[in-house]
């Protein structure tokens, strides 16, 4: 998969109003280079139908759209991948549904998940939450910035940093190792979304060299 520095997830409780597409244009334009649809509590009808929105703004910028547990609404909207969870579908078999070619990222919280999601061909993991977090119901304990350090010692695909991740700790999370970072709640309930994500990437930017 192409690389990528910033994700931004949806969180339309924290959107005070203004659309998902809004919202989401906002933080590309300031930077994210990555979006996922998370909706936890619409139908898969009304998530079909914010997934062909965000599907034509990925497309106008040139980004991935990543969908969250819904493997058949991604599908259907030709998403570049999916997101899943620790009791969502096995790797194994969501790579059997959506084939080679699109993106599965899986969220770890412990480094023996990291080290099956990479044996079982993962594009991506999601290492978290760092920090506590509001914005996931069923939320474990915070990893810390321990469990970056320890993904970075030993897991060589991709990773992104998640949970509680804000403008003020960004830093402590980049100085683990980390170079890819996803917030939700700091993003996308920022009054300035685009100033946000430009403040993220430029403290990104100032700790990562490119590759
Ligand atoms: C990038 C990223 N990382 C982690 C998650 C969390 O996924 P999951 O554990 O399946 O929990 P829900 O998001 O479904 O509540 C994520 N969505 N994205
Ligand atoms: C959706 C999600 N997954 C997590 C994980 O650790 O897997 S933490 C999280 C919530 C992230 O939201 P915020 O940036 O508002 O804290
Ligand atoms: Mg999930």
């Amino acid at each position: 998969m192409k690389d990528f520095r910033l994700y931004a997830i949806t969180g339309e409780e924290f959107h005070k109003g203004r659309s998902l597409v809004e919202v989401m244009e906002e933080a590309i334009i300031g930077g994210v280079d990555i979006i996922q649809l998370r909706d936890k509590k619409s139908s898969k009808k009304v998530v079909l139908e914010k997934a062909k929105q965000l599907k034509a703004l990925a497309e106008k910028y040139d980004i991935p759209l990543i969908v969250n547990d819904h493997i058949d609404v991604a599908l259907a909207v030709d998403a570049d991948g999916i997101h899943i969870g620790q009791d969502d579908l096995p790797l194994e078999e969501a790579r059997k549904i959506v084939g080679k070619d699109k993106i599965i990222g899986i969220s770890t919280h412990q480094i023996e998940e990291a080290r099956e999601a990479q044996k079982n061909g993962a594009d991506y993991i999601g290492v978290g939450p760092i920090f506590a977090t509001k914005s996931k119901e069923d939320v474990v304990d915070p990893v810390t910035t321990k469990y970056i350090e320890e993904v970075v010692n030993e897991i060589t695909i991709p990773f992104v940093a998640i949970g509680g991740i804000k403008l003020h700790n960004v830093e402590q999370v980049l100085n683990s190792g980390a170079t890819r970072i996803c917030a939700i709640s700091e993003i996308v309930g920022s009054d300035d979304v685009t100033k946000t994500c430009q403040t993220f990437i430029q403290k990104i930017n100032e700790r990562v060299t490119n590759e």
